[in-house]
Parts: C-alpha cells; structure tokens; sequence
C-alpha cells in the first residue's frame, strides 16, 4: 500500500481497509501528528507533575490563574443540528451490529464508542470507521449466524452520531508517523473527520465528538487547536465541530468552566462520566490512606456528598455558558430474571429521574431497552422543551471541600467488595483482550471505567492496609487467594483466564501503578 512520505502502516489490511487508510487520510494524520503530538507528550507528563504534588501531600482547588475566565461573560456555540434534543443518548461499540441497533434504538443521539466500550484492536480501530461510513451512506448492514438480518430504519429518524475517540494516553501502534506511534485519539478523530465530517454535513448534521479523560483545561486547548487546524486543512468552516467533554476525572472537576471556554466556539457541552470519575478520585490519592478511602464499589452511588457536589456544580457550570450538561451511565442493564430485571428498570428510572429533577439536559444509557425509560424521564421534566438550558440553577454553590469530601462516603469496605473487585476484573480483562470492550456481568455493564475502578480499589486497599469490616487486613497473600478462588469459581477452563488474570496482577497488585489498566493491556496484544 503506498503511504505519504514517514508514515507507516504495520497492521494487516483486511477487505476495504484501503478505502479508509487513504494516501489522503494519512497524511492528514500525520500533518495533526507532526503539529500536535509534542504538545500531547507535554500534557501527558503535565498530568505527572501534578499527580506527583498530591501524592507530595498537595490537593485539588480552582485555579487562581483562571478566576478572569470563570468571572467572564461569554457563551459557548448554540446547540449544533441534531444537538437541540439530547434527552436520551445511546453509548456502545462501533461493530455493525451494535452500530445498527443503536442508530435504530430510538435515542436521540449515539455516541459511537471506540474508548470505554471498546478494545482498540486493530480491526476495531479501523473496522469501526468503515462502519460509521457505512451507516452514513445508508449502505451498511449485517447478517447474524443465526440468519436474522440488520439494517437501518427507514420508519423513524435515526439517532445524531457523537464519536468518542480515544482519550490522549493511549497510542495506536500500528501507525507509525517519523518512526513514532500515532496518538489514538487523532487516529480516531481524524479518520472519522476526513471521511465522515462532509457526509454528516451533507445530512444536515455535523462532525460531532465526545472527549474523554482530560484531566485540564489545557489538554481542552489542545483538542480545539486539533479542530481548528481539521477544520482548516479540509476546507470545513471553522465552528462546525462540536465536543461535549467527559468530566470525569478529579482535577478536570475543578475546570469545568475552563474547558467549556476553550472549546466556546466548538462546545455541546458537558457530561458527568461518573464511573472515570471515581476511578480518578481512587488514583489521584490512593497513597493517601483513610482520607480518601472509598467503600465497596457498590456503595459508590450518585447520592453521596462528592458525587452530588460534582453533578450539581457540572449542570451550574453548563447553562451558565448556555452548554447542555449530560448525565452519565446507570450501568443497569435488562437481566432474562424478572426480579433483577424489575430491580434494574427501577435503579435507572430513578436515577434518570434524579437527573432530570436536577437540571440535566439528557442521560446515558448502556441498552436499547433502556432508552425509552430514560426518554420518559426526561420528557416529564422538559415536556415539549428540547432541552432545561433555562434552568440556570443559581442556587448551586459547590465549594472546593465540597468536592474533595470523600472521608464522609457511608459504607464499608468488605471481603464481597473485594471479591467482586476482582472477579469483575479478570472476567472484563477476559473480554477486552479477546476483543470486546463492554461486557455485561452480574446485570451490570462493565467496561473501561468500572473495571478501572475495581483494580484500583484493590490496589489502594492493599497498599494502604485497609483492614475490612470483618477484621482481616487486606495482604498481598490475601488477594492471591481470592484471586484464585475467584478465578476457579468462573465458567470453563480456568487456564483461559491466565492472560487476564496476569494483567489484573500488574494493574491491581504491582507497587508501580499502572495509570490506565488499558496501557498495559494495550502491550499484550499484537
Ligand atoms: C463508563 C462508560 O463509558 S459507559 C459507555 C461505554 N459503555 C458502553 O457503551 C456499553 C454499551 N453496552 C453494551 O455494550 C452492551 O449493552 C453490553 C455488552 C453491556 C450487553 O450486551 P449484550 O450482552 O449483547 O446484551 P443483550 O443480549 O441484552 O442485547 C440485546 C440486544 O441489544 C443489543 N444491544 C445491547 N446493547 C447495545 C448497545 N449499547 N448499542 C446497540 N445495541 C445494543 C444487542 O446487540 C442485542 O441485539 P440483538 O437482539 O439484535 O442480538
Ligand atoms: O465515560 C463515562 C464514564 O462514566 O467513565
Ligand atoms: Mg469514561
């Protein structure tokens, strides 16, 4: 395959690979790379120094430097064509399949996943772009083994497509640019932008994006200087993109309206992606004993005092800047047990009520037969309003203690809780390095984000010598048995579950902690 001047693809070309690694689509991502990934590195290794002052005994506040911006009177861009109406949004993985049902499940918007709910395998990494042009061309469908056929609705509109690319920690390894991997996230954003931005606008849509994991205002920079020059190289005015940000991690809490600023002319606003969020809470203090000490993970819920903090701070920062502000993910999803079932309808009716209750603009959820409920939560707080950007919610007065309250969390931590830390956390391992990256175990969705939370609740406990409700200290010898105990109570030959199990060890167990469980996941595969 010919290739623009320093760049190299290693990874096999499967059938119609070649139609999206175009001549012309790679030296698009090399010209993003060559501009912008010293900046990457640079903000990576920010995210170092600053985590190396928490564990010097520091802590998280607004910024001094920034007070101008968050006293400032400005307004992100008006919602985008599409984006008017967001109360239900779908999330999943890019295979055909998925791809299908979720651009026919009713939502309002799909946000096409190739980070949390996906492994960035090569064949999903490309694959998942040719299934994006597909469905804008109206072309794709997909045949099951079963025989039972797919293809896109043609009764009803089709849910906006918002794609989440990966977040700016991970590369992709199969494109190298001057003998240097590409960043994924510029992979992922720049192949759907130059294939796909100029057919969403032919639809009367856009290039829409959700933005994961950062951690500062400044990597918000980065990104819409991303935008920018995009926007520029194809010929695309400039303000056409949009970006709803994930919140959801513990120093990007303390920048909300920051990040809104930096994107204004390319904002959709913001989302509570409350399962990275906690996972940061655990990392950015986990060598700081009881203070901020979690309990089990169940017990993790919306309603404690720094998770309410964080929701109602984020839908205040929002429609101060005319910015729709998106609730997160119930991760309850439909069970064939009528009572869990039942259990499971209930908790995400509740929670998307609570959302709607609080100022929200919409919600996620993880299941087409989920949508609906979430729908109606919604329309009975909106009713015939696209969305609640009126309710300015002035009331809301979140301080700095308010959002590092996490010593206050009820609970308790338990020999279940860790048990099931690591049995979600092998089995999810389990899926990601064959391939799929959301997986449902236990009627609960499980992907990148809550299995990082349970490796690292593991690792706190352990390195922090919790000591349980029952008396038992949590010990390197004690988490070995678990894990083996755990491991033989799971369906089929134990042994295939040893390149898991491995993995959990270094992430959950390792002294070094491993920032992103998917980095060293990521290195195993070819
Ligand atoms: C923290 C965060 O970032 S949350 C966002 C990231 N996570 C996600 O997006 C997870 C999305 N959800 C999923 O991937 C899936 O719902 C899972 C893996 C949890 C469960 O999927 P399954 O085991 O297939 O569930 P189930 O058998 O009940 O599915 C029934 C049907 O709904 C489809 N379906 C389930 N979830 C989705 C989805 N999110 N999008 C589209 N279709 C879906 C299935 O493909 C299946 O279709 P079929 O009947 O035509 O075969
Ligand atoms: O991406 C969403 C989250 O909760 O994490
Ligand atoms: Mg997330």
């Amino acid at each position: 395959m010919p290739t623009p001047d320093g760049v190299q693809v290693t990874g096999p070309l499967q059938p119609g690979f070649e139609e999206v690694l175009t001549d012309e689509a790679l030296a698009f991502l090399a010209d993003l790379h060559r501009r912008f990934d010293g900046r990457r590195r640079e903000l990576l290794a920010a995210r170092d120094t600053r985590y190396d002052a928490l564990a010097a005994g520091g802590t998280l506040g607004f910024l001094p430097e920034t007070q101008e911006v968050r006293d400032g009177d400005w307004q992100v861009a008006p919602p985008a064509p599409g984006l008017e109406d967001r109360r239900v949004e779908i999330t999943g993985p890019v295979d055909r399949k998925m791809t299908i049902n979720a651009l026919n499940s009713g939502a309002k918007v799909w946000l096409a996943d190739f980070e949390d709910a996906s492994t960035p395998t090569w064949e999903n990494a490309v694959q998942g772009q040719l299934n994006l042009r597909d469905a804008l061309d109206g072309t794709i469908d997909f045949t099951a083994d079963t025989g039972k056929s797919y293809a896109l609705r043609t009764d009803a509109p089709l849910a906006t497509i918002v794609v989440r690319p990966r977040g700016w920690h991970l590369t992709e390894k199969h494109v190298l640019v001057d003998g240097e991997r590409l960043s994924g996230s510029l992979f992922d954003f720049g192949l759907y932008f130059f294939h796909c931005a100029q057919r969403q606008l032919d639809a009367g849509k856009g290039p829409y994006f959700y933005l994961p994991k950062m951690e500062s205002h400044l990597e918000a920079r980065l990104w819409n200087d991303v935008f920018v020059r995009a926007q520029e190289a194809l010929g695309i005015p400039r303000g056409t993109i949009r970006a709803t940000v994930l919140v959801e991690t513990y120093p990007a809490a303390f920048e909300m309206e920051e990040i809104l600023f930096e994107l204004r002319e390319h904002s959709s606003g913001l989302n509570a992606g409350r399962w990275d969020y906690i996972f940061s809470v655990i990392k950015k203090f986990r060598t700081r004993g009881r203070d901020f000490l979690l309990p089990d993970r169940a017990q993790v819920t919306m309603t404690v005092p720094f998770m309410r903090a964080y929701t109602e701070l984020l839908v205040r920062s929002c429609h101060k800047r005319g910015a729709h502000a998106i609730g997160g993910m119930a991760a309850f999803i439909p069970s064939k047990d009528e009572a869990a079932n039942a259990a499971a309808y209930e908790k995400v009716e509740q929670d998307k009520g609570r959302e709607a209750g609080d100022g929200f603009d919409g919600s996620w959820v993880a299941h087409p037969g989920m949508v609906e409920t979430c729908k109606e939560a919604f329309t009975a707080v909106l009713g015939d309003r696209p969305n609640q950007l009126d309710e300015k919610r002035e009331d809301v007065h979140v301080t700095a203690e308010q959002l590092l309250d996490v010593a206050s969390t009820p609970g308790q931590v338990t020999e279940a809780g860790l048990r099931g830390n690591i049995s979600v956390g092998i089995q999810y391992l389990h899926a990601w390095l064959g391939g799929q990256g959301a997986v449902g175990i236990n009627g609960l969705m499980e992907d990148a984000a809550t299995a990082e939370i349970s490796r690292s609740q593991v690792w706190q406990w352990l390195h922090n010598d919790i000591e349980l409700e029952d008396g038992q200290v949590v010990t390197r010898e004690l988490v070995d048995r678990l894990v083996e105990e755990e491991v033989a109570e799971l369906p089929g030959d134990p042994e295939q579950y040893a390149a898991a199990r491995d993995t959990f060890l270094s992430v959950a167990v390792a002294d070094e902690f491993a920032e992103f469980l998917t980095l060293p996941a990521y290195e195993r595969m070819s």
